[in-house]
């Protein structure tokens, strides 16, 4: 599906827009649900990536594929290699069979299960022997993903003796990380984290209790990028969200005081709402722990004739593509001066937005999500439109929402 989107001129938004689940934390629970009963979960994400994991964890076929979501990739290794009995073939969209993991396998092998590659060594699809884990000590490098640290806490309380594990190097995606720990504290499963050292103490059974999941920051970033790109006195209103997020993309409240949006939390919801014009002075951040919102922020800064140097980008070359050289390409067709590196990007203050040009997607929501709000200064083709789905399913709907016409090519 390929769109056109245009807005009408001078239009001041005032919108109310409810935002699905996280699919993070859900699909974090997901995986505890499965190994703790006791659990009921709201407000489930009802992301493509949250339902392929809720079918991966339903199914008892041997091959069990989950496209495109990294999180369940990760996340289902070590679920499968500690199922005790099960042979499964883990794989994913020919994507996906190019994002690595064996950093997380040699874990799991140093923990004495056996997964073998069924194609290329070090990516999948992997075949997984399912084993009884009893050691209870494992060192891992936490500099390319932090899914693979996550994969291993979100089962180590159901082994025999918990786990303990050295992260060796930098870390990357720290959040991440505090948001499995988090997840397993309010559950009731003891842990500690302090220095490079992570311990999860083994647990049978937990009280019966419901978690409601927080709405998805990163799918609200595309709403901060259009309150930045809209008239003074434009606002949102953006349900269900906390102060105390799990969710290290909250800090795009900080983040987009840059260009004038400021947020105001309420009850069970944050008020996005322009109150000045942005700051023109060079945006200078460090991503390493909100890699998911460099898109949005990137194309906020061109949008608003702003120039950034973003840095810590180091993980976006194995997302769902390759977000540097995807930005970097797209962004120059719309007239952008941009370089990037294989850790950073860097953009030069721009005055001229080209209009029509047709964005590709590259299968990456992002790629599409970023770009939309756009729209509120030229016309902009997206291509494939329809992979918002993998983390926002009604997302173009709630675009025509806020006041963008979305038309077919
Ligand atoms: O644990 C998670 O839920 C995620 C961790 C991050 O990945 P990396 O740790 O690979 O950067 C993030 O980009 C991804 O969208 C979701
Ligand atoms: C990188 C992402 O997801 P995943 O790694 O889970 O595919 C994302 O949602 O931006």
């Amino acid at each position: 599906m390929d769109i056109l989107l245009n807005v009408l001129a001078d239009k001041k938004i005032n919108e109310s827009i409810t935002i699905s689940g996280s699919k993070s934390e859900s699909n974090r629970l997901l995986i505890l649900q499965k190994l703790f009963p006791e659990i009921s979960i709201e407000n489930l994400s009802d992301s493509d990536d949250s339902v392929h994991m809720q079918h991966a964890l339903s199914t008892n076929d041997e091959i069990v594929d989950i496209s495109h979501a990294g999180t369940a990739m990760r996340f289902l290794t070590s679920y499968f290699a500690a199922n005790n009995g099960r042979e499964t073939v883990l794989t994913g969209s020919e994507r996906m069979q190019n994002r690595p993991v064996e950093i997380l396998v040699n874990a799991l092998k140093d923990l004495g299960t056996t997964i073998t590659y069924e194609d290329k060594v070090g990516y999948p699809p992997i075949r997984i022997q399912g084993t009884k884990i009893t050691k209870d000590k494992v060192q891992i490098h936490g500099n390319v993903s932090s899914q693979y640290i996550s994969s291993l806490l979100l089962i180590a309380a159901k082994l025999e003796n918990g786990l303990e594990i050295e992260l060796i190097g930098k870390i990357t995606s720290v959040p991440y990380i505090k948001m499995t720990l988090s997840l397993l504290t309010q559950l009731g499963i003891e842990n500690s984290f302090e220095g490079n050292i992570i311990k999860v103490y083994p647990k049978k059974e937990i009280q019966k209790q419901t978690v409601v999941v927080e709405s998805d920051w990163s799918s609200a970033s595309y709403f901060y990028s259009i309150i930045a790109l809209a008239d003074v006195g434009s606002e949102i209103n953006l349900s269900a969200y906390k102060k105390e997020s799990l969710q290290g993309d909250s800090c795009l409240a900080e983040i987009y005081q840059h260009f004038g949006v400021q947020t105001t939390f309420g009850e069970n919801s944050i008020n996005l709402k322009k109150v000045k014009v942005s700051a023109k002075e060079t945006l200078e951040i460090d991503l390493k722990n909100a890699p998911d919102i460099a898109q949005t922020i990137a194309i906020t800064c061109f949008a608003e004739g702003i120039a950034c140097n973003l840095s810590g980008l180091h993980t976006l070359k194995i997302k769902e593509t390759d977000r540097l050289v995807a930005l970097h390409d797209e962004l120059s067709k719309l007239g952008a001066i941009i370089s990037v590196t294989d850790i950073s990007l860097h953009l030069e203050k721009s005055l001229v937005i080209n209009e029509n040009i047709a964005i590709k997607t590259y299968n990456d929501h992002r790629m599409a999500m970023a770009f939309a709000p756009l729209a509120l200064r030229v016309p902009i083709k997206i291509l494939n439109a329809e992979v918002v789905t993998k983390s926002y399913q009604k997302f173009w709907e709630d675009m025509q929402q806020i006041g963008i016409k979305i038309g077919s090519l």
